[in-house]
């Protein structure tokens, strides 16, 4: 068996496209979407990933706004900026680019952002909407899983799903979506506590993995005929890309998300949702006001 290829790069074309349209009706209703990123530090992968969702912005005519920050900025400085972006007005909605450098309060940062302006749905206050059930703009990564998943017709609902880590951006909420009503999953949580992984692993009809440890998912590990998703990014001495997923398990699964061209371009689109649905809301609301 050769596995069907989950195409995140053409899939996350296709949704930019729309959402060019999308920008075109809000700036003719005189509403102009604004993104803004904070960068702290200088690590490649992340620095990549802010430059990306800036080209992303200028393809689809959304203004954004870059704030970096070296390294050595201190908890306040980072918080200063936030604040920044919280009051800026250009600025409809905004991301902390993680992980921050290490001895940073990552919680801190992130409560202290404006939720109405939290693109990226990691604000506790939009996580507890989540686990609510109420609406919130919704992770990226999950939510871009979600619709690579949709897109190519893997059965979700009634499926047994192993998430393999724990992380805030996929591990801890991706379930949170799986096991709505709208998608119906069964979702086993997989971590480095976990014992006998492979077993959990050749259950699963679907298996996501966002361990960052390289090829952690051997073929052995996989059921014939599963869908894969390969969110881990550890890069090799040339700064290559090896993922969380062995490049045998193609042979084995139904499905399989490339890496790179699978999950990183669907988390890019789905920041991008985030930014013109919410721009969206709240011109509604300032129009439905002034009726
Ligand atoms: N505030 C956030 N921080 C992080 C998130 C997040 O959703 N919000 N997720 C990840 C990183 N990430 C988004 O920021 C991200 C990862 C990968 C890509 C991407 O387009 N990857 C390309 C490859 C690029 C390369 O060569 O390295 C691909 O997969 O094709 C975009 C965004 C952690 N931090």
């Amino acid at each position: 068996m050769t596995a069907q290829i989950l195409d995140g790069k053409a899939t996350a074309a296709a949704i930019k496209s729309d959402l060019a349209a999308r920008v075109e009706a809000l700036r003719a209703r005189g509403v102009v979407p604004g993104l803004g990123t904070l960068l702290v530090g200088e690590d490649v992968g992340s620095q990549k990933y802010v430059a990306g969702k800036h080209r992303d912005c200028a393809a689809v005519g959304i203004t954004s706004i870059r704030r970096d920050l070296p390294g050595t900025a201190g908890q306040e400085e980072i918080e200063a900026a936030v604040r920044e972006l919280n009051e800026d007005p250009a600025c409809t909605g905004y991301i902390v680019q993680l992980p921050l450098p290490r001895g940073v309060d990552t919680n801190r940062v992130l409560e202290l952002m404006d939720p109405e302006k939290d693109a990226d749905g990691l604000h506790p206050m939009s996580l507890g909407r989540l686990v609510l059930n109420e609406p919130a703009p919704l992770p990226c990564t999950p939510n871009g899983i979600v619709y690579l998943l949709r897109r190519y017709g893997v059965e979700i609902a009634g499926a047994q799903v192993v998430v393999v880590g724990r992380g805030t951006t996929v591990g801890r909420t991706l379930p949170l979506l799986l096991t709505r009503r709208s998608e119906n999953a069964t979702v086993t949580q997989c971590h480095t506590g976990t014992r006998e992984l492979s077993e959990h692993l050749r259950r699963a009809d679907i298996v996501v993995a966002a361990a960052g440890v390289p090829h952690l998912i051997k073929p052995e590990d996989v059921k014939p005929g599963a869908a894969v998703l390969d969110v881990g990014v550890s890069r090799d001495e040339s700064g290559r890309i090896l993922g969380d997923v062995h490049p045998g398990v193609a042979e084995v699964a139904g499905w399989i998300s490339p890496n790179p061209g699978g999950v990183g371009p669907m988390t890019r689109a789905m920041l991008l949702h985030n930014v013109v649905e919410m721009a969206e809301q709240a011109a509604d609301r300032a129009e439905g006001g002034r009726s």
